[in-house]
């Protein structure tokens, strides 16, 4: 396990629903933290009746039993970084929030899950507003992907240029850094199609590209790499180090699966991948992760 610089083992809360077929919630974000040898915890929001063909079930936990894990957690064993992922309704988000603005001073990564893959709402739209009134003004990280960003903005994100519009709008909301994934959006850069991410902080747009790979191995890409970002900030790593990491391990998990026969459906990633770590990155700069390394590139976009 890693040691952080104060010397103790590096800690990651994940505060997610229960995704019974593995690969995303709380499932994914323990395998991840784990891969990058981080103690993972977890506090359970909903259990989800959940296999790779589908959602077949949500059964959301009160906000006391929420709260009271969070509270065992915090009382004994502590957090050098928080993700938050699916949690249910406005209830649960108004006490999570309570309880981050309370005890929490590490980085927190949210994650704003609101549609399974194959469409179940995980979030009733309606409870977006708690999301955006009570939880971004908290995040030192916040990862929409492009549906997200649609319903965290107004703005129809369809293209790059949409994720950059959206990425500034949802700045104005509080978050320290914004990270709109390229995951549904097409992005053909000189003929190769690339899978974009993102980020914007004070005022400067990075980006991290990686060819796209041509699979139906995508159950919980979000989720796990919101939960990488959130490990490699409880190790101590500088955001963008985070990020550029998290990317690299997100790539490799989605390659290294798509020869599994695990589900029938939309499969999980390999959560045994190897991420890659890379100290400095230059905020305002172009990446493409060839697979082994980054390139930093000179692109206008
Ligand atoms: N087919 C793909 N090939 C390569 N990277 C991908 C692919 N699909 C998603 N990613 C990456 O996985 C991460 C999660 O993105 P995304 O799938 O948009 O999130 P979500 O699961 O929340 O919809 C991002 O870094 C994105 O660029
Ligand atoms: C319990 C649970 N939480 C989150 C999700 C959505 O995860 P995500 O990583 O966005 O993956 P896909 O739904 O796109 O596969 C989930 N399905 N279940």
């Amino acid at each position: 396990m890693f040691k952080t610089a104060a010397g103790h083992i590096a800690r990651m809360l994940t505060i997610a629903g229960s995704d019974s077929g593995g690969g995303a919630g709380i499932q994914a974000d323990l395998k991840t933290a784990h891969q990058f040898s981080v103690y993972g915890m977890s506090a359970i929001t909903a259990i989800t009746a959940q296999n790779t063909v589908g959602v077949q079930g949500v059964f959301p936990l009160s906000p006391e039993a929420i709260l009271q894990q969070l509270t065992s957690i915090a009382d004994d064993l502590g957090f050098d970084a928080i993700k938050t992922g699916m949690l249910g309704d406005a209830a649960a988000i108004h006490t999570i929030a309570s309880f981050l603005t309370e005890r929490a001073t590490c980085p927190i990564v949210v994650d704003p899950v609101m549609v399974a893959k194959g469409g179940t709402p995980l979030l009733d739209p309606a409870d977006v507003k708690a999301v955006i009134e009570r939880l971004l003004p908290l995040a030192t990280i916040v990862t929409p992907n492009a549906p997200e960003a649609t319903a965290l903005t107004g703005i129809d994100v369809q293209s790059l240029a949409d994720c950059k519009v959206a990425a500034i709008r949802i700045a104005q909301l509080g978050p320290q850094m914004i990270v709109v994934k390229g995951g549904h959006i097409a992005t053909d850069i000189r003929e190769h199609e690339l899978a974009v991410d993102v980020v914007y902080a004070n005022g400067t747009f990075t980006y991290f590209a990686a060819p796209r790979l041509q699979t139906a191995k995508t159950h919980g890409t979000g989720c796990t790499f919101s939960s990488a970002i959130a490990s490699c900030l409880a190790r101590g790593m500088e955001p963008l180090a985070a990020i550029a990491a998290a990317k690299t391990f997100i790539h490799r998990a989605i390659a290294q699966a798509s020869t599994w026969d695990v589900g029938r459906g939309h499969g999980p990633t390999d959560h045994s991948a190897q991420p890659v770590f890379t100290a400095h990155f230059r905020p305002g700069a172009f990446y493409l992760f060839d697979g082994d390394r980054w390139l930093e590139e000179n692109r206008i976009v």
